[in-house]
Parts: structure tokens; C-alpha cells; sequence
């Protein structure tokens, strides 16, 4: 296995668990991007506004909050999830699972051999590209040069600017903006667009509503055309709308790149630096022995998708090498059938985006004959009880054919834990008549699950 990401550790346990004798190998740290640059410290940097927005939004909480947030101990706490950057706990796991660690770069000299500092391994049966991605830089004019951040900087910074610009309308862009205005920071966002494309449309703008509301200056409809790194270290951004702004810190939030620009795939007939096109078992097209797990392949740059592929790909490399039965049938155990039907995503912005599945758009796009349901989360006891200030909106996407969920949005505070609910309806392809029998608990937010039915009328 190459990359000891969330991702790399599950498939060499699962490939170990499966009777294989795994070599795992790792260039920087165990536990990859996830632990210590992405996953937890963001959500670390988020959780203590978060917690503190919903005390003041219930009266009598409200008043016992007298004092604002300490960034010192919230900068703290991100380092304690992070260990320090220190993954000796996470490398005693993977020695505990009986995997071999080995620390360096790895690069595929030939077909099942991986060279890593003059060592050169040679796979009995496969070997499994699992080394993520690293962001993506545009091409404007001066910004390499301005000493931009990354997500990783902005995951890891050790003091908070007093203003930052980023680039980029999604996920990233739009969870930093939440942690670095509420830190202190005064946050300029400049995106092409609207926010969270490839959401719902209202997702995008609840947040946007949201950021607006804790001071955000937003920028939509632009990039920057020119960035520049000035004699008194500030960043004079250039906006394609003519405007500039300076700032301390800029921060890119573009999007992704695949690491495998430095892997060796040309010496085995793959193009470098392209994502590894794979199929439903994981195997990389036109090989029987390489795989492409996680990030790398591009199909759901999420942790737990991609700890969902690992356990298919972990399985199906041991079943083939000890000549075991494949289960490849869609959703067989040997198969990655929920990235193409329900993939599940919480952006933890101020309100939470929680979806599932296709949006009505994309349904719409699949020919599916499709049926919108929308309810107004706020009209529910569980959420007047929640916060005196509750908005949300929550929306079903209906295959009207099979009267079956094929996509759900909710937009809210905490609704991220409404969302597994979601899931379990879209991949069990509940039919919606047997969904009225799953009662949710009064007065819970759950029951927009009750409105939402009865929105879509009864069978
Ligand atoms: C700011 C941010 C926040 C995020 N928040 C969330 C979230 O809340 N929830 C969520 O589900 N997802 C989140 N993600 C996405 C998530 O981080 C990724 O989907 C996940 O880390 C992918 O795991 P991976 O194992 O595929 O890759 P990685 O975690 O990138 O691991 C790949 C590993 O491979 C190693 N490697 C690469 N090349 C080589 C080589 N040639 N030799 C040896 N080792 C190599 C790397 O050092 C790395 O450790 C976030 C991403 C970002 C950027
Ligand atoms: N909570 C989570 O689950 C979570 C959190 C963070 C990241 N992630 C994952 O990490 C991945 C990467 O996130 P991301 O936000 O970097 O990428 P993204 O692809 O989600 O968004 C990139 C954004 O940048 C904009 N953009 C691109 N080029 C631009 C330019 N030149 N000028 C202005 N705007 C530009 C795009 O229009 C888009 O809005 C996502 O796919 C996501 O799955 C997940």
C-alpha cells in the first residue's frame, strides 16, 4: 500500500483482516491529510463557535454567556486533536494491526514493485495507490509567489491574521470563512460563483445569508486576476471586477489535485499527475494489480467514502489473491456501489449542509421522473425548542417511478445527525409507503422526516 491516510490504513487492515501480509507505505505522516491538515483540526477550529452560537441562541443560556471566545484555547484544542502533528499513536496502530510501516517515498518502478529509498518491494498480488490529493493552485498572475496558504496552513496556523482573503466557493472556503471570522480574523471571500456549488441552490445561499450576518465580506462573481506579496508583507489582492483588497494572509481554496505526479505510474504506462480512473472494485482501468483507493481516484474526496472504498478494496485484493468468491454485484461487499447513488456530506458552516445522494437537479439531468418535497425546518417544535432563532430548510428528491428517496438536503444547526437517517432511506431504497412507519421521536428535529411525508401526501 502506498499512503497511510485514513484511506491506506483501512485497506492494508482490511487486505491484513483478509489473510494478506501488508507492507504500508508512508512519506510524511500516518494518518495523512484527514488527522492533521483537513478533517479534524478544521472541525476543531469550527466547534467552539459552534457550541457557543447554539448557548446563546436559548434564552436563559444566553445570559450565562458573559465572555467571548478564547482562541488561545480553541488553538490549543485543535493542536490536541492533531497530537501535535505526532503520529506515533497512529503508527503503534498500524503495528498492532500486523502491518509493516515503512517510512519514505514510494515510487512504481515496474508492474507490482514499488521502489521506496533504494529498497525495492515486490507485491505477490497488488499494489494500491492510496496517496491522496494536494491543493490546487490557479494560474493568476504573482499569486505563487505571494506565499499563499492552503488548507494546511490555514489547519495549522499558530496565530489567527487579523484579516484573510480566500479564494473559492466551496467546502473549504466556505468552512474556513466560519472558523476564521468567528477567530477574529476579518474575512474577505472572493468566488467565481455562489457558494457549495453542486448543492442544492438554497444550501449555497443559507450560508451565504450566514456569512453576510458575521461580518464576511463577500465577493461572488469574481476571481482574482493578480496577487501581490508587498514590501510590508501584506497580500494586495486584484479582483476581475477591478476592486483590490489587502489583506495578511490569502488563502487558496480551489480545489484538488491528485498526488501522483511523482509516483512512477509512467513507468508502468500511466499517465502522471491525472487521477486513477478506476472501476467499482477499485482496480485502476487496464491493470490487474494496481489499485486506486480514496482521494486518488477521484470519485468522493471524502474520509468516509473512502474508508467505505477501502473495506471493498481491502476485501476484494485479499479474495482474489486467495482465489476466494468476489461478490461484485451492485452493492456486493466487494464493490463501491454508494459513490455513484448516496454519498453522504456534512459541511459544518453556521448553519450545517447535510446531503445525500442526487440533488433535484442532477436527478433531473439522470432522466429520473422527479419529485421535489421542500419544509421549512423551523417550523418544528424540536427545532423552536433547540434555538429561539432556528432557520433551516430541508428538501427530499423523489424518483416518482419507484416512489423511493434518491437525494435529501438539510440545512440547520446540528443538522448533520439528521443525515445518516437519509442515507439509510436512499441506499435501502425505502419505499416511501413502509417510511411512514418510521416514527420519529416528539418533539425531536427528526420530525421533518413526518412533514416532509406529509408534504409529499399520503399513499
Ligand atoms: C480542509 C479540509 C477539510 C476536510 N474536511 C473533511 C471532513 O470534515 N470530512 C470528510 O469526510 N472529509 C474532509 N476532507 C477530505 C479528506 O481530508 C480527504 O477525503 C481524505 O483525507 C482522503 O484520504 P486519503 O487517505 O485518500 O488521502 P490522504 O489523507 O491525503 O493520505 C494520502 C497519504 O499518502 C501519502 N503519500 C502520497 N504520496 C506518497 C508516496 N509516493 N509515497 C508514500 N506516501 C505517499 C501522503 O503523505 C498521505 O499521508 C477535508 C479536506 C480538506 C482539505
Ligand atoms: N466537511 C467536509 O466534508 C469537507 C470539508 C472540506 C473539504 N472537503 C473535501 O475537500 C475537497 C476540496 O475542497 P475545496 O473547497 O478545495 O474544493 P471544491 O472543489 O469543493 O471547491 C472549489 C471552489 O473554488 C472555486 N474556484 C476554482 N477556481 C477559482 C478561481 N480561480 N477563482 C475563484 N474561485 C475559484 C470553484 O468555483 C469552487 O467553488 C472537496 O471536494 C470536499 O469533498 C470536505
Amino acid at each position: 500500500m502506498i499512503g497511510a491516510g485514513a484511506v491506506g490504513e483501512n485497506v492494508a487492515d482490511y487486505a491484513t483482516r483478509g489473510g494478506l501480509k501488508v507492507a504500508l507505505v508512508e512519506a510524511e505522516l500516518v494518518g495523512g491529510e484527514c488527522s492533521y491538515w483537513a478533517c479534524m483540526p478544521s472541525k476543531a477550529l469550527l466547534m467552539s463557535s459552534t457550541a457557543l452560537n447554539a448557548a446563546r441562541a436559548v434564552g436563559g443560556a444566553r445570559e450565562a454567556v458573559t465572555g467571548e471566545l478564547d482562541v488561545q484555547a480553541v488553538l490549543n484544542r485543535r493542536d490536541s486533536f492533531t497530537s501535535n502533528w505526532d503520529d506515533s499513536s497512529q503508527a503503534e496502530w498500524v503495528a498492532g494491526a500486523g502491518i509493516d510501516l515503512i517510512r519514505g517515498h514510494a515510487t512504481i518502478t515496474g508492474v507490482r514493485e514499488v521502489t521506496v529509498d533504494g529498497q525495492v518491494l515486490t507485491a505477490t498480488h497488488a499494489v494500491a495507490a492510496v496517496t491522496g490529493s494536494t491543493a490546487l493552485l490557479p494560474d493568476v498572475p504573482g499569486l505563487r509567489d505571494a506565499r499563499p496558504w492552503t488548507s494546511r496552513d490555514a489547519t495549522s496556523a499558530k496565530v489567527i491574521p487579523q484579516s484573510l482573503m480566500i479564494v473559492g466557493g466551496g467546502v473549504v472556503a466556505a468552512e474556513m470563512a466560519t472558523a476564521y471570522q468567528q477567530l477574529g480574523a476579518k474575512v474577505t471571500l472572493a468566488a467565481r460563483s455562489g457558494l457549495l456549488g453542486g448543492q442544492e441552490p438554497f444550501a449555497g445561499e443559507f450560508v451565504r445569508d450566514a456569512l453576510t450576518d458575521l461580518g464576511v465580506d463577500l465577493r461572488l462573481g469574481v476571481s482574482p486576476t493578480e496577487v501581490v506579496r508587498t514590501e510590508h508583507d501584506l497580500v494586495e489582492t486584484t479582483l476581475s471586477d477591478g476592486t483590490t483588497v489587502i489583506t495578511d494572509e490569502i488563502l487558496v481554496a480551489t480545489g484538488r489535485l491528485p498526488r501522483t505526479d511523482d509516483l512512477g505510474l509512467e513507468n508502468v504506462g500511466i499517465e502522471p499527475g491525472d487521477w486513477l480512473h478506476v472501476d467499482d472494485t477499485l482496480l485502476v482501468h487496464g491493470t490487474d494489480w494496481l489499485y486506486g483507493v480514496g482521494d486518488v481516484n477521484h470519485r468522493a474526496l471524502l474520509t468516509h467514502q473512502g474508508k467505505y472504498q477501502a473495506r471493498a478494496a481491502g476485501e476484494v485484493i485479499a479474495a482474489r489473491a486467495l482465489g476466494k468468491p468476489l461478490q461484485t454485484e451492485p452493492w456486493g461487499a466487494h464493490v463501491a456501489t454508494a459513490d455513484h447513488a448516496a454519498v453522504p456530506q456534512v459541511t459544518f458552516t453556521s448553519p450545517e449542509v447535510a446531503s445525500v445522494g442526487l440533488t433535484a437537479d442532477a436527478a433531473q439531468k439522470q432522466g429520473i421522473d422527479v419529485r421535489v418535497v421542500d419544509y421549512d425546518l423551523a417550523a418544528l417544535a424540536g427545532s423552536s425548542l433547540k434555538s429561539d432563532v432556528y432557520k433551516g430548510q430541508a428538501r427530499i428528491v423523489v424518483d416518482e417511478s419507484r416512489k423511493v428517496l434518491v437525494g435529501a438536503t438539510f440545512v440547520g444547526p446540528e443538522v448533520s445527525d439528521l443525515l445518516h437517517a437519509a442515507t439509510i432511506a436512499v441506499v435501502g431504497e425505502v419505499p416511501i409507503d413502509r417510511l411512514w412507519h418510521a416514527v420519529p421521536s416528539y418533539p425531536t428535529v427528526s420530525e421533518i422526516w413526518l412533514r416532509l411525508l406529509d408534504a409529499y401526501g399520503r399513499p
